[in-house]
């Protein structure tokens, strides 16, 4: 299935999906019934667990089905206000994947973690320096060996196999997890009934890839409504030592995502973002992908720091960068016990 499915993505290496076609046919129609029909008791969960499995039954074909529950009170489901995606749309201005500048190795089988020759280890290995960690960044058990650092996948243009165990992310996910409604943060993301082990992959943070004056514009209006779906491409390695670095792009869930949308901050967080290319040759568009820190207990809730990794200095609060000026601040209610109180939407 995985080499099917591999092979299919090789064959599609000249189409990359654009935010003008971002499908809305459903979320209109849904949307224009009364709200009595729309929260018709279970109704609205299966048919949104069923687009869930049907718009990315391609891209992760391992993945157990997505559960949405309400213990909490009477709304079946989110809003459907998105088009339900792994994929990451290309809006206005922003460059499609450089395939031109996307090196592959010609490793026969699985990638060796002791070789000399492979492209994609040597790639790797320029960004570990400073961790003494020798080999890909996934072990064999495909388990992240370190956190927020760039991750370089196997990608189309290798020769190596598809059961290569540097091909991690672009597998799809492979745990069980549940979108749920909270007491006090809205919807979250929860692991399903099973354990999951540390810095084990859980998804990619879909959405529309815009350019940074775009995010500016729409962070503006999101703030209005106090929830924002917005995360900008800013990562260490992007910056090469230059105070006036900023990021060029950022992903949008708003319109498009998947069930990372529903992540919730926490001060003390289980999970991280890791920058990854697989597909793509331009260092400024890494997939954001995510991880967990430490191992998950079933049913517990994931979360990441929206302020990047707690680094123990809790009396450092962390601003908002400053083109999103009108951040609006709300009581953060994670319940972590070095809880900063406050954060910014
Ligand atoms: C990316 S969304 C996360 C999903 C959101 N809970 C929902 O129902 O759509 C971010 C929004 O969730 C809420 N949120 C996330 N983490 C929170 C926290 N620790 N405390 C309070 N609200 C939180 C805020 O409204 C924030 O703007």
């Amino acid at each position: 299935m995985v080499d099917d499915y591999t092979a299919m993505r090789r064959e599609m290496d000249a189409y990359y999906p654009k935010s003008k076609d971002i499908p809305h046919d459903l979320q209109d129609r849904i949307n224009a019934l009364g709200m009595h029909h729309r929260r018709a008791g279970n109704m609205q969960a299966l048919i949104f667990e069923a687009i869930i499995t049907e718009n990315t039954a391609e891209d992760e074909p391992h993945a157990p089905p997505i559960r949405i529950i309400n213990d909490i009170d009477d709304e079946s489901t989110p809003p459907f206000e998105f088009y339900y995606s792994n994929k990451r749309w290309h809006g206005e201005g922003v460059p499609k994947p450089d395939l031109e500048n996307l090196q592959g190795c010609d490793c026969n089988g699985r990638c060796d973690r002791n070789s000399e020759t492979c492209a994609c280890m040597k790639r790797q290995r320029q960004f570990l320096e400073d961790t003494g960690i020798t080999g890909f960044i996934y072990d064999e058990r495909r388990r992240l060996r370190t956190h927020e650092y760039p991750i370089f996948e196997c990608n189309s243009h290798c020769r190596c196999s598809d059961d290569c165990i540097n091909r991690v992310v672009q597998r799809g996910r492979e745990v069980a997890i549940n979108i749920r409604k909270t007491p006090n943060k809205g919807w979250g993301v929860f692991a399903g009934d099973k354990k999951i082990p540390a810095n084990t992959y859980i998804g990619v943070y879909a959405g529309e890839c815009i350019t940074d004056s775009e995010a500016e514009m729409r962070g503006s209006i999101y703030n209005k409504f106090g929830r924002t779906y917005l995360f900008d491409l800013d990562f260490w390695h992007l910056k090469g030592g230059d105070e006036e670095w900023s990021p060029k792009f950022t992903i949008d869930a708003y319109h498009a995502g998947n069930f990372t949308r529903y992540l919730n901050h926490s001060c003390d967080p289980n999970c991280s973002i890791n920058p990854c290319y697989i597909d793509e040759g331009n260092l400024d568009k890494p997939l954001l992908t995510i991880f967990t820190l430490r191992d998950v207990a079933p049913g517990e809730e994931l979360c990441f720091s929206y302020f990047g990794r707690p680094d123990g200095d809790e009396e450092e609060e962390e601003e908002p960068p400053a083109k999103y000026h009108d951040a609006v601040y709300i009581p953060c209610q994670c319940g972590a016990r070095n809880c900063r109180q406050r954060m910014w939407t």
